[in-house]
């Protein structure tokens, strides 16, 4: 006797697909029973121009979001960097599973690295968060470098290097090595230089609040201290009242680990966490001016004290002119 599908909403992009795929194999052990990829098209599937006009990511969560609550799909998995801080009645994050590789990466021509870009070179990205960053360390390191409005899926960015009209493109670890690119990378930016945008490599499962069996099992896929670390950098976004399309970044670390906390750390070298460094940036996409400050603090062992830990950072990059540094946005 077979059970009954798990119904797993998804876009259909590769990203998407290859995410919820392994999710989908994780659900299915935890469960028991098997599950079933359900393809939702929004419009933004349809057409990349309107893509940007009608708000970006955001369309797609909407779309799988409803899935959710008319109760045509049982669970979805989000990139938790795309994802709304607010969340939504009726619906929960069940499971954030251990965290990804949270960097940036560039992708260049000749296997070139940040510092060895030539005078002149073009590096496309959209994020008004990367432009920032990369200009700013441009400034400081004596680079000569332009960066490049882009859009599009990883392929068709990478594909701007391979066409030759751009001399690298920056991505997300996370993503390439998802999709199984990940040996295309030719430098991987420290997060010294380019903080990530909050919950960059980490994944959330959302399920109908009132699915109890499922929430129960999808918990066996909770990562708590990618969940703590992901609450902090998420708490410090909403609190500058800031989207995912803002010029901040965040990342929590918890010394002595860093992101991905399980690759070959075994349970004993996870009970020697102590503290967490939750670090933030915001700045103006010229990298002319950056207000970047971190806060360290002893692991927040509830979710209302990681929010706190987010808020107050938050509070401190306030008091020292973010707001007006996120008024200014890179179209
Ligand atoms: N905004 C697109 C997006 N959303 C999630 C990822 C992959 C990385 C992740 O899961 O954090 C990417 C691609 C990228 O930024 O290169």
């Amino acid at each position: 006797m077979t059970e009954k599908a798990l119904r797993l909403g998804t876009r259909r992009s590769k990203l998407a697909m290859a995410q919820s795929g392994q999710v989908a194999d994780a659900v299915s052990q935890v469960t028991g029973r098997p599950v079933e990829l359900v393809e939702i098209t929004t419009y933004g599937d349809v057409s990349r121009e309107h893509l940007a006009q009608i708000g970006g990511t955001g369309v797609f969560v909407a779309a799988l979001r409803e899935a959710l609550a008319r109760g045509e799909v049982d669970f979805a998995v989000h990139s938790l960097k795309d994802l709304p801080t607010a969340q939504p009645d009726g619906l929960v994050l069940a499971a954030v599973p251990v965290r990804e590789d949270p960097r940036d990466v560039i992708v260049a021509r000749d296997a070139l690295k940040l510092a060895d870009l030539p005078r002149g070179a073009r590096i496309g990205t959209g994020s008004p968060r990367r432009m920032a960053q990369l200009n700013a360390y441009a400034r400081g390191h004596g680079l000569d470098i332009e960066t490049v409005p882009i859009r599009g899926n990883v392929d068709t960015r990478i594909g701007y290097v391979m066409k030759g009209e751009l001399d690298a493109v920056v991505l997300a670890a996370a993503g390439l090595n998802r999709i199984g690119r990940g040996d295309e990378v030719t430098d991987f930016l420290s997060v010294d230089t380019v903080l990530p945008a909050p919950g960059q490599g980490a994944l959330a499962i959302e399920c109908a609040a009132d699915d109890a069996d499922l929430i129960a099992a999808l918990a066996e896929l909770d990562d708590p201290l990618t969940r703590v670390a992901v609450t902090a950098e998420r708490s410090l976004l909403a609190a500058l009242e800031a989207g995912c399309s803002a010029p901040v970044g965040a990342l929590a670390d918890l010394p002595p680990l860093s992101a991905p906390f399980e690759r070959g750390v075994s349970q004993a070298d996870r009970q020697t966490v102590k503290e967490m460094r939750l670090r933030g940036v915001v700045g103006t996409t010229d990298g002319s001016t950056l207000v970047q400050l971190s806060t360290t603090g002893p692991v927040p062992e509830t979710h209302e004290a990681a929010m706190a830990l987010g808020r107050e950072l938050a509070t401190e990059m306030l008091a020292q002119g973010a707001a007006g540094l996120m008024g200014e946005r890179a179209q």
